[in-house]
């Protein structure tokens, strides 16, 4: 049967959802946004204890910064071991994760066209005295990444003073302004990949999340 235009449109069954208009917002505004909650405590412990788990079984690896940099600088630039997860054979942890990811994703394409086609994550452990030294997420010449996401997985009773905070730098005409971003457990943050710098501060005590990017083509 021959649809109209406005039965087709009531079929996409489209909502608006608050949170995610907020975060389109906050990014055409500023080009970040901070979501506090975004992982419930429940989910947070899940995925917590999934990256735990790989860790301790050695899985992670040290994080590069470019094929040919030494070991010695790369340490100096970042000290962090992440591991890539891959979306295929994701755990009952991992489908918590990417069914939230995927949901806002099918909401930034539908609502602003962005045009997002691929995801790539990784989890992150700093061990103690580690930091991440100011860049941008598009070094390696990655001109797809669009959106970077970092999800923190600390435990509830993470304090300012353990470090690690994630400073944002964003110029507003000529003046900079570092906005310090401390990791909270379920906190999620959300910038523009190839506009905004921004660095891990040194780490008092292991600091745990989930880092990615929302890439298009
Ligand atoms: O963990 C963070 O807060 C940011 C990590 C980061 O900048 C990166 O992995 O590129
Ligand atoms: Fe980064």
């Amino acid at each position: 049967m021959l649809q109209t235009g406005t039965e087709l449109f009531e079929q996409m069954e489209f909502k608006e959802n608050p949170l995610y208009e907020q975060i389109i917002q906050d990014i055409l505004e500023k080009k970040y946004s901070i979501v506090d909650g975004f992982f419930d405590s429940a989910e947070v412990d899940i995925l917590r204890a999934h990256l735990l788990e790989k860790y301790e079984e050695d899985n992670f690896k040290k994080a590069a910064i470019g094929n040919k940099t030494s070991e010695v600088i790369a340490r100096s630039i970042r000290g962090d071991f992440i591991l890539w997860i891959n979306e295929a054979d994701a755990g009952t942890a991992e489908k918590i994760y990417f069914n939230k990811i995927n949901s806002l994703v099918d909401y930034l394409n539908r609502t602003c066209f962005m045009g997002i086609l691929t995801k790539e994550f990784h989890y992150a452990v700093y061990p103690e005295g580690t930091f991440y030294k100011r860049h941008l997420d598009t070094f390696q010449n990655d001109g797809r990444r669009k959106l970077s996401m970092v999800c923190y997985l600390n435990n509830e009773d993470w304090k300012p003073e353990n470090g690690g905070e994630l400073s944002i730098y964003t110029n507003e005409g000529a003046r900079e302004e570092e906005i310090k971003i401390y990791p909270f457990p379920g906190r999620v943050v959300i910038f523009e990949s190839q506009e905004l710098e921004h660095e891990v501060k040194p780490v008092k005590v292991p600091r745990l999340s989930i880092t990615g990017w929302l890439k298009t083509r």
